[in-house]
């Protein structure tokens, strides 16, 4: 099968700054694809140049097969959602969503069509005729979603479209976007620095570590099995606990780091690590446990809401069926 998007060896420097040193990756048809990793790690360079509102310096793009190095974005077959809703003030939400079916030149009727149609998708059916002044934040964002899909395009691209929108409905836009996915099986590609989001929207996550790609693969995969620290660190929360490898006994040849999940650590008396508890929350159907112990810092995420004061010594043990290895390259054994 053809990728529906193909990156091979893509490079971008800004003056003497290299910001991607040279990134591969092929998208199948109907992937979600999230692309992660902290602030200037280069995420937003990466979409833009897929997206034509940046050249590489060298390295190929592809789009269905197709190279687009050169071509302009309208004529790439994409569609990009922005953090910023970028609507048209004085047109309704039929107008923006139609309007560049129009400047195509799309039949009325047809044009009409498409409109009613996403706007079913979004729930915005009500809203046709206002303008997006008379619109809340999560209305306007469904509207910008709503204009990229009646293009029919053959990717779309998204630019952390939730972050200004408030927590709980940025968790509900999460959920209609994956329902979404689902009921157009189209490939989209999503930049974000939330690692939440990232695990629950994509079927598969590409981690960026200051332009290199540190890691790719489904959220499971990352999860149990970071292919070195930085993915260890980013992916999960509360993050992956660091401990020197001597910290438990059986630390394989070249182990310098032992990586330890908050999930993965359970109070016991007789086998666990020593540790000093400095401070307890309770969360209502967990409580996390912040201790100091064996060279290091550990959180554990305990069930239930277990009373442990502060000061108090407690021994938590691995499971030992979850223990990250690392080497002194911060790479997993
Ligand atoms: N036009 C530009 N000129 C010079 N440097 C740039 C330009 N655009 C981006 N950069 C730099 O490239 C690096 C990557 O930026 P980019 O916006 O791709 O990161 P990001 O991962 O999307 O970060 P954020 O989440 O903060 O948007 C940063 O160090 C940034 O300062």
């Amino acid at each position: 099968m053809t990728p529906a998007l193909q990156l091979r060896d893509v490079r971008k420097t800004f003056g003497k700054v290299e910001v991607i040193p040279g990134a591969s990756l092929s998208v199948m048809p109907g992937e979600f694809v999230v692309f992660v990793g902290p602030s200037g790690c280069g995420k937003s360079t990466l979409l833009r140049m897929i997206a034509g509102l940046e050249a590489p310096d060298s390295g190929d793009i592809m789009i269905g097969g197709a190279r687009v190095n050169g071509v302009s974005p309208a004529r790439r077959g994409i569609a990009m959602v922005f953090q910023s809703y970028a609507l048209y003030p004085h047109l309704t939400v039929a107008g923006n969503m139609g309007l560049a079916l129009k400047q195509a030149g799309m039949p009325r009727a047809e044009r009409e069509a498409a409109i009613a149609e996403a706007a079913r998708m979004l729930a915005l059916e009500p809203l046709l005729d206002r303008r997006p002044a008379q619109l809340s934040g999560g209305q306007r964002q469904r509207v910008a979603i709503g204009r990229a899909i009646v293009r029919r395009p053959k990717l779309f691209l998204f630019d952390e479209p939730l972050s200004n929108l408030d927590a709980a409905l940025r968790g509900q836009t999460r959920i209609e976007l994956a329902r979404l996915h689902r009921e157009l099986g189209a490939t989209m590609i999503y930049v974000t620095h939330d690692q939440v989001e990232a695990m629950t929207l994509a079927d598969r996550i590409v981690v960026l570590d200051r332009g290199h790609i540190a890691q790719i693969g489904t959220p499971m995969e990352l999860y149990d099995r970071p292919a070195n620290r930085f993915v260890a660190s980013f992916i999960g929360a509360p993050a992956m606990n660091f401990l020197p490898a001597a910290a438990i006994p059986g630390a394989p040849p070249g182990a310098e780091t032992l990586g330890l999940r908050p999930d993965h650590l359970a109070p016991d008396p007789a086998e666990g690590i020593p540790t000093e508890v400095t401070h307890v929350e309770h969360l209502g159907p967990e409580t996390l446990v912040h201790a100091t112990g064996a060279g290091g810092l550990l959180t554990a995420r305990l069930t239930g809401a277990p009373e442990i004061a502060p000061g108090t010594a407690l021994r938590l043990a691995p499971n030992r069926a979850h223990l990250h290895w690392f080497d002194a390259a911060g790479d997993r054994l």
